[in-house]
């Protein structure tokens, strides 16, 4: 019902239509909202000529001349008040028995519309605001005013300027019926917002103000409240008796010195907080230093380990094996099992890879007989990550080497391993960071994979025809003049003709471009595009060239009923540029989210609460994919692995996103990336399709560096889609809370992850 006088007995007729009435020399337009004391109106000074935002008491306040008196001394006081971040009040009166107070009309939101919109500030904010917030407190406390009820709707950011203006100061004592002067009275207030004090009803003095303080900011920094209870009553209670959670354990990405801080201001005693204001305030600034200062040294840390790895990648170069990342380069996504291609048009029910776990739940683990093992032995001599070996033999060679090596090479570690150190104990500090650890040469897995891998594997020359896969694969390279250089970022995907769907899809050979196997389906080069034939083993010719013989489409079983052969493609899409998004949940809070060099999904270790999970967006459109037509899916990820061993106990998830907003993703140093207002992390998971899963139990884990996620259900996402893009977010990881890294296929932290969306469709 529209508002009219009427629904407001003490106001006046209106002067103007459209207006609500008017309140003395106001003319009232309309209604801001309403709270504990009465209303606020957004109205206009006639005499002053200017808006103003007009707070009316309401008549249970009005009603007593005890609370009409301290609403009129308080608002009186609070007029005194001038300074930037309180706002201004530019009358204090009473219109035939109601109070009114006409203060400045605000532009922007509450800090409680901004908790309302889920959103976590990073901690610079959190600084900022809290400064502004301990400027005005300070400047109230000056003139003998307590606030008594700081929360996050008494605080205003303005819109533009981000300024904070603090409301209603004093205010909540005259809504207190037996409140005296000293503030002791009946508790009144929000109970998430009440103070130990209050549980004592000790008197309220400046220092309430800060424990109210500490509460917001807890609040800002981890979307919960230090204690909160649904009643006054438990509040008071807990108040007294409860500790609030660290606030690192909820947020471990706001650092240590202003966590400390905050902790601080939530003190059962007044004499344990900041002494005043003005304390607090010096105090921001030295926590705002120590962060930076933290932060800057993050960020050189960084950088010095990025020019050691360079460094130490153009010493192991220069000794031409020891450091083998064409082990990536060569990795095309092989097939976890011919069941995750399971048929071109109908993919049998179960074809979902046997995760067997579910997040959180894992089987005992038992170490993979054939499994390689850090400092395990590697195939043709390929030395464990520190050997080197001879080029042009393959033996193990032994030179002599300079005592001048010798000593760069200690001195080197030792500034490693100490900046290492230094690294892991910088609290708060940030995943995005690159890990020095060589990727040792990738040892082909065998074609029996519980049995330990050829010491033999073969080798073939480029373009060679050790086998009638090689041949093919020669022939193919031929006709496809294949641009990928050994170590090229974004080589060209090596085009594979069909050849035997055999349970040897992970041999050495099919690791090699020139030895793709198409029987494990969609296998290419991991950051590359590339259409070829899938076609099942009983209907290949020899050496179709793919590229102007469409081949029958593959089927799942052979004893099938024949399907009627359907011309079918497999298209490779990366994401943009390479890059993924990565969202964090809890941690980083960066604007930007798809510029990492590397991705972490990862849990808190006990609860196995998502701490950080992944978005990743795929582009359809540009590589002329209908959604519609997609027979078959799988999504690739290269892992990186520390020492090199196979992840073990974790499990990870793929959701489906399909929403508007997933296109949405801008521009950002010509990259794409999601931004924050986008990510779905801010809402969780629990909304969107769980897709497929991941185990590294799952005896399809025959490749330690590369995960896939495959099911009917990816497939029916990505046809079902409604974006020119598809959008997915990967979850989970292990009971221990340790991170699971995605980097790009060479191993090299400062190139983008790879992540490939392998999909079959008919040809056109
Ligand atoms: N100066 C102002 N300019 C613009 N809007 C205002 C101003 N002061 C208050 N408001 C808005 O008016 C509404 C009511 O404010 P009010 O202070 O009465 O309630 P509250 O603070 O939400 O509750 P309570 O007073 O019970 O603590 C709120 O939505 C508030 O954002």
């Amino acid at each position: 019902m529209p508002k009219t006088a009427s629904n407001y007995e003490f106001l006046d007729a209106p002067t103007q239509e459209g207006d609500l009435g008017t309140l003395g020399s106001y003319r009232i337009l309309g209604e801001l909202g309403r709270g504990g004391m009465g209303y606020v109106f957004r109205a206009i000074d006639t005499v002053l000529e200017r808006p103003v935002a007009l707070k009316v008491m309401n008549k249970k306040v009005a009603s007593t001349p005890n609370s009409r008196d301290r609403f009129l001394q308080e608002a009186r006081a609070m007029a005194a008040v001038h300074h930037d971040n309180v706002v201004v009040i530019f009358e204090v009166g009473m219109h035939e028995g109601t109070p009114f107070m006409a203060m400045e009309m605000l532009r922007g939101v509450t800090l409680e519309g901004i908790n309302a919109r889920k959103e976590t500030c990073d901690y610079e904010q959190v600084i900022e605001y809290a400064r502004q917030i301990a400027r005005g407190l300070a400047a109230a406390h000056a003139k003998g005013i307590v606030h008594r009820d700081i929360k996050p709707a008494n605080i205003w950011v303005e819109e533009g300027t981000g300024r904070i203006k603090i409301l209603d100061f004093g205010l909540a004592l005259a809504t207190s019926p037996d409140a005296d002067a000293a503030g002791v009275g009946s508790v009144c207030g929000t109970p998430g917002y009440l103070t130990p004090e209050q549980a004592r009803s000790d008197p309220l003095d400046d220092r309430s103000d800060l424990y109210s303080l500490g509460v917001v900011l807890y609040e800002m920094c981890t979307g919960r409240l230090p204690t909160s209870q649904p009643a006054i009553p438990q509040q008071l209670v807990a108040l007294l008796t409860g500790t609030p959670k660290p606030l690192r354990e909820l947020n471990p990405a706001i650092p240590q010195p202003l966590a400390d801080l905050i902790h601080q201001l939530l003190a059962k005693e007044p004499v344990d907080r900041p002494a005043n204001a003005i304390a607090l305030e010096k105090q921001l600034d030295v926590v705002a230093r120590e962060c930076e200062a933290k932060s800057e040294t993050a960020v050189s840390l960084s950088k010095l380990q990025l020019s050691l790895k360079e460094v130490v990648s153009k010493q192991e170069e220069a000794k031409a094996e020891s450091f083998d990342l064409s082990a990536f380069e060569d990795l095309a996504l092989p097939a976890a099992s011919t069941t995750t291609f399971p048929g071109p048009v109908t993919p049998k029910p179960g074809s979902l890879p046997p995760a067997g776990t579910k997040s959180g739940v894992f089987p005992a683990v038992t170490p993979r007989p054939g499994a390689p093992r850090p400092g395990a032995p590697t195939p043709a001599g390929k030395p464990s990550s520190a050997g080197v070996k001879s080029k042009s033999t393959g033996a193990p060679e032994v030179k002599p080497v300079s005592p001048i090596v010798w000593m760069g090479a200690g001195i080197l570690g030792t500034l490693l391993l100490v900046l290492g150190i230094v690294w892991m104990i910088l609290p708060g500090q940030s995943e995005n960071t690159v890990t020095v650890v060589p990727q040792p040469p990738q040892p082909p897995p065998s074609s029996n994979r519980s049995s330990p891998p050829s010491p033999t594997p073969q080798t073939k020359p480029p373009g060679g025809n050790a086998s009638p896969a090689g041949n093919r694969n020669a022939k193919n390279k031929n006709n496809r003049n294949s641009k990928a250089p050994a170590n090229s970022r974004d080589p060209v995907a090596e085009p594979v003709p069909p050849t035997t769907s055999s349970p040897e899809s992970s041999s050495p050979e099919s690791l090699s471009p020139e030895s793709l196997s198409p029987e494990s389906a969609p296998r290419a080069s991991v950051a590359a595009e590339s259409t070829r034939q899938v076609m099942p083993e009983q209907d290949r010719p020899p050496l179709p060239d793919p590229t102007t013989t469409p081949d029958p489409v593959a089927v799942d079983d052979p004893t099938d009923e024949p399907a009627q052969p359907e011309p079918t493609k497999v298209v490779n899409v990366n994401t943009t540029a390479g890059i993924g998004a990565d969202s964090t949940v809890r941690e980083g809070f960066e604007t930007s989210l798809a510029t990492k060099p590397i991705l972490l999904v990862q849990q808190r270790k006990g609860d196995g609460e998502d701490k950080q999970h992944v978005h990743l967006r795929f582009d359809l459109q540009a590589k002329g994919v209908s959604h519609g037509d997609v027979q078959q899916a799988r999504l690739g990820m290269i892992l990186s692995l520390p020492g090199h061993e196979k992840l073990q106990n974790t499990a990870l998830q793929l959701y489906g996103y399909d929403a508007k907003g997933a296109d949405k993703w801008v521009e950002d140093d010509e990259r794409k990336a999601i931004l924050w207002e986008n990510s779905i992390s801010r809402e969780g998971l629990a909304s969107l399709p769980l897709l497929a899963q991941w185990s590294s139990e799952d005896p399809d884990y025959a490749n330690p560096n590369v995960i896939f996620f495959s099911s009917p259900e990816l497939a029916a996402f990505i046809r079902k889609a409604s974006g020119n893009t598809v959008s997915f977010v990967v979850s989970g990881g292990n009971p221990e809370g340790t991170a699971v890294r995605f980097v790009s296929k060479e191993g090299d932290a400062t190139k983008a992850p790879t992540l490939m969306l392998s999909i079959s469709a008919p040809t056109n």
